[in-house]
C-alpha cells in the first residue's frame, strides 16, 4: 500500500513518522529548509519525554514518487489549489485522497443528500479548481484531533491527541477506508471509521471557527478564551449560529455547546493554529474555518451577526500583519 503526505509539516509530520515507524510505505511531500533537514538527518518526533529520528523518503516534486493508493493532504487549505497540478501524478483511478485538513471542506456538498447536492463553496474553491483537478469521488474525510508543531526544521513536537478519524462523503461504508484504518491503527494510531463525517467536522469546526479567530484577535490561549466571560460569551454565540447552520442542513450534534466549550479549555495553555500563522508572519487558515461557514448561512438563509463581525475583524487584523491568503 503506497501513502503519500503532501504538506508534510506538524500534522504530516506526526502521520509520516508515526506510519514510517510501523514499516509502512510512506512518502513525504515537503519543501524549504524542512526538506533539506529531513532528507539529510531524518525526521525527528518527540512525544512527551521520547524523541525518535527516523529515516524517511521526502521530496519536493510529487512527480518522483508514482501514482499512490491514498494521498494524505495534510497542507493549510488555502495552499491546495496551488498544488493541484502538481499533485497530479501521484494519482491514479483508485486513489483515494484523504482530506486532513480543518475546517469546512469544498467537498462539503458532494453526495449529501438533499437540495444542495454537489453545491459548490465559492470561497474555497474559487474557479473549481479542486474539484476538477482532484475529483470529489477521491475524497476520503479525515478529522484531526491531535495537536501538533514543527519546533524546528525536521523536527515535530507532537503535543497530544491520536485520532485521525475517517468517512465516506456519501456515508458507506467501504474497503479503501477500512484498509487506512488498519494501516493507522498498526501505526498506533486511533482511526475510527464513521458513518457521518460531516457531524465529526462539524463538532471540531465548532471549535476551529469560534477559537481560532478569537485567539488571533486576542493572543489568548485556549484556557482563557474558553473561560474570560466577554471572548467565551462571543465564542459561544458563533457555535451557536454555526449549529443553526449545521442543523438545517441535516447535522446532529451529539453535544451541546457548552461541553464543547469545556473540552476546548480542557486543552489548556494552547495558541491555536491561527495565532501561530498570525505570529509567524504566515497566511492565517480564515476562509475554510469561518468564511466558509459565513458562506453556509446565506446558502440556507441562516442569520450569522456575531460570525459576520469576527470575520470582518480577523481579515483586517490577517490584512494589516500580511497575513491574509491571496
Ligand atoms: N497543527 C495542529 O496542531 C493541527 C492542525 N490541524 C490542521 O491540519 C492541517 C495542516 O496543519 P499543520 O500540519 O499545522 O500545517 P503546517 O504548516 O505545519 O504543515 C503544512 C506543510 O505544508 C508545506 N507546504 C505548503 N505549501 C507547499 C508546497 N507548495 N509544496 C510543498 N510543501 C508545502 C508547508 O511548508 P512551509 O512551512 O514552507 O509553508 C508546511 O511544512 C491544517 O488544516 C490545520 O488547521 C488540525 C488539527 C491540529
Ligand atoms: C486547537 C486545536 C489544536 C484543536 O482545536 C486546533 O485545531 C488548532 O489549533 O487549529
Amino acid at each position: 500500500m503506497r501513502i503519500c503526505i503532501v504538506g508534510a509539516g506538524a500534522i504530516g509530520g506526526v502521520l509520516g513518522a508515526r506510519l514510517a515507524r510501523a514499516g509502512a510505505d510512506v512518502s513525504l511531500v515537503a519543501r524549504g529548509p524542512h526538506l533539506e533537514a529531513m532528507r539529510t538527518h531524518g525526521l525527528t518526533l518527540i512525544e512527551g519525554d521520547a524523541r525518535e529520528t527516523l529515516p524517511v523518503r521526502a521530496v519536493e516534486t510529487p512527480a518522483d514518487l508514482g501514482v499512490q493508493d491514498y494521498v494524505f493532504v495534510t497542507l493549510k487549505a488555502q495552499s491546495v489549489p496551488a498544488m493541484v497540478e502538481r499533485m497530479q501524478p501521484l494519482l491514479g483511478p483508485t486513489t483515494a485522497v484523504v482530506w486532513a485538513v480543518n475546517g469546512v471542506p469544498w467537498w462539503y456538498f458532494h453526495r449529501l443528500p438533499g437540495p444542495w447536492e454537489g453545491h459548490r463553496l465559492a470561497c474555497l474553491d474559487p474557479g473549481d479548481v479542486q474539484w476538477t483537478g482532484l475529483g470529489p469521488e477521491r475524497m476520503l474525510g479525515c478529522v484531526v484531533y491531535p495537536a501538533a508543531e514543527v519546533i524546528e526544521p525536521g523536527v515535530i513536537r507532537h503535543i497530544e491527541g491520536h485520532r485521525f478519524t475517517l468517512g465516506e462523503p456519501d456515508g458507506s461504508k467501504s474497503e479503501r477506508a477500512d484498509r487506512l484504518s488498519r494501516a493507522l491503527r498498526d501505526a498506533g494510531l486511533k482511526a475510527p471509521v464513521r458513518p457521518d463525517i460531516r457531524t465529526e467536522i462539524w463538532v471540531k469546526l465548532w471549535g476551529n471557527l469560534s477559537f481560532n479567530p478569537l485567539s488571533a484577535l486576542t493572543g489568548a490561549t485556549l484556557d482563557v478564551l474558553c473561560t474570560d466571560p466577554g471572548t467565551r460569551a462571543v465564542a459561544r454565540s458563533m457555535m451557536v449560529e454555526a449549529q443553526a447552520i449545521a442543523e438545517t442542513l441535516g447535522v446532529r450534534f451529539p453535544i451541546d455547546v457548552d461541553r464543547r466549550i469545556r473540552a476546548g479549555a480542557a486543552v489548556g495553555a494552547h495558541r491555536t493554529s491561527m495565532l501561530q500563522d498570525l505570529e509567524r508572519g504566515r497566511p492565517m487558515e480564515i476562509d475554510a474555518l469561518v468564511t466558509a461557514v459565513q458562506e453556509m448561512g446565506r446558502l440556507v438563509d441562516v442569520s450569522t451577526p456575531t460570525i459576520d463581525t469576527v470575520v470582518s475583524l480577523v481579515r483586517l487584523r490577517a490584512r494589516t500583519a500580511g497575513c491574509l491568503a491571496d
